[in-house]
């Protein structure tokens, strides 16, 4: 199946195959200068999937630039380590580099190569739910700073994306899980039958139903395509849609320190539980709709409650790190709330005060 992400010169094909991984030479054997391409990688997904990207790509010798895995790879240091590799390595403009691995390989090596020689070409081969689902699609790439999350980056969109929902086999299910947080997204966003489809089979997705996985995927890239197709830039609240519950996630994510604690979808998850419940507070949501949002995830094994993360922080401190949202304009916040599920929109009004009394009775 081929989803294209319309951009005008810079559309690009979505590829999504069980078996791809290892069967990628009719995409990939056209980007390889003098038969070789360069892989930026982790270490974890190295063990598990380099050598099948290898064996589908007969005479081209792969060059691979192996990370560590997590968060904090999406960092200043790792971001230079990896551009000096691909400078020493030779890559030229037209070279395109292989991004293989979840969001921060695909954050990180879109970004450096944004900026490598004012920018060279790059593949997505995404390898968890999540960055089959979100982060492989629609050119956001970043590092996180002292400041936040994603605080430094570039809008820039890859070449091509190949989604092999196979390697989520080996994928542990609190990352199965994580990515599932992105999916359930799209339904809480617009989609309200999308949800329904969710609450229906969320939990076969985790179970490793592959039907099922493969079905939330092209949902999901189609989304996702659509939605950046409209506003690629972040410009016209249609995009900012995308970061439904991101706003609470991010700040959990800094005061986690970015660290394995809390992984991002985690921190989506239960960031857009309390979008829902901080609109039913404002009285734009039926209490039920935030009801539903909770047992669906908690259901599943989500933490829903902000109490529960043990975060020996107030909840002006949290509010402290939403200043640095990057949706912060004029000293006043975008804040994703929602009118119920499926229904979500883009609000100027949220008095950072009421979020603060909010998250202190949340904290409680
Ligand atoms: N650019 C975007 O639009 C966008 C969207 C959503 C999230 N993100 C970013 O993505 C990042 C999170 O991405 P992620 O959840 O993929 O995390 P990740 O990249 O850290 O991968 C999660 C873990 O799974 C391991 N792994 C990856 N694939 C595997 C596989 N097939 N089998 C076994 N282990 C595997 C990795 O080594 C890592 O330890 C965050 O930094 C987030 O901010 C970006
Ligand atoms: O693609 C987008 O747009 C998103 O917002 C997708 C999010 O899931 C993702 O986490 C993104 O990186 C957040 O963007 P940011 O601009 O808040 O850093
Ligand atoms: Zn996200």
């Amino acid at each position: 199946m081929i989803i294209d992400v319309a951009l005008g010169d810079r559309s690009y094909p979505i590829h999504i195959r069980p078996g791809l991984l290892g069967d990628a030479a009719a995409v990939l054997a056209p980007l390889a200068r003098g038969q070789r391409l360069v892989v930026v990688t982790d270490e974890t997904v190295a063990t598990h999937h380099l050598a099948t990207l290898a064996a589908g790509l007969p005479g081209i010798r792969l060059e691979p630039i192996v990370l560590p895995p997590g968060e904090a790879t999406k960092d200043w240091a790792h971001l230079q380590l990896v551009v000096e590799r691909l400078l020493d390595l030779g890559v030229e403009r037209s070279d395109a580099v292989v991004a293989l691995g979840g969001g921060v390989i695909g954050d990180l090596v879109g970004f450096a190569c944004s900026m490598l020689k004012r920018g060279c070409r790059f593949v997505q081969v995404p390898t968890t739910l999540l960055s089959h689902v979100d982060s492989s699609v629609g050119g956001k790439t970043a590092i996180n700073a002292a400041a936040g999350k994603n605080l430094v980056g570039a809008f820039y969109q890859p070449v091509a994306v190949l989604i092999d929902p196979a390697v989520l086999a080996t994928l542990p299910r609190r990352e199965l899980m994580a990515g599932y947080a992105e999916v359930a997204k799209y339904g809480l966003i617009n989609d309200a039958g999308f949800f329904a489809w969710c609450e229906a089979n969320g939990a076969a997705v985790l179970a490793g139903d592959s039907d099922a996985q493969i079905h939330a995927i092209a949902h999901s890239c189609r989304a996702k395509a659509a939605v950046v197709a409209a506003d690629e830039r972040e410009t016209d609240d249609v995009r900012a849609l995308l970061n439904l519950g991101h706003t609470f996630g991010h700040a959990f994510e800094a005061e986690t320190g970015f660290s394995s604690r809390l992984l991002h979808g985690e921190a989506v998850a239960l960031g857009m539980v309390l979008a829902h419940r901080l609109s039913a507070r404002l009285g734009l949501c039926p209490e039920g709709d935030a009801a539903r949002v909770t047992a669906h995830l908690a259901g599943l094994g989500f933490a829903t409650e902000a109490r529960d993360l043990g975060l020996d922080c107030s909840a002006a401190r949290l509010v402290d790190h939403m200043k640095h949202d990057k949706k912060m304009s004029a000293g006043r916040l975008a804040f994703i709330l929602t009118r119920g599920i499926g229904r979500s929109f883009v609000s100027r009004d949220v008095e950072l005060a009421e979020v603060e009394a909010f998250l202190a009775g949340e904290l409680a």
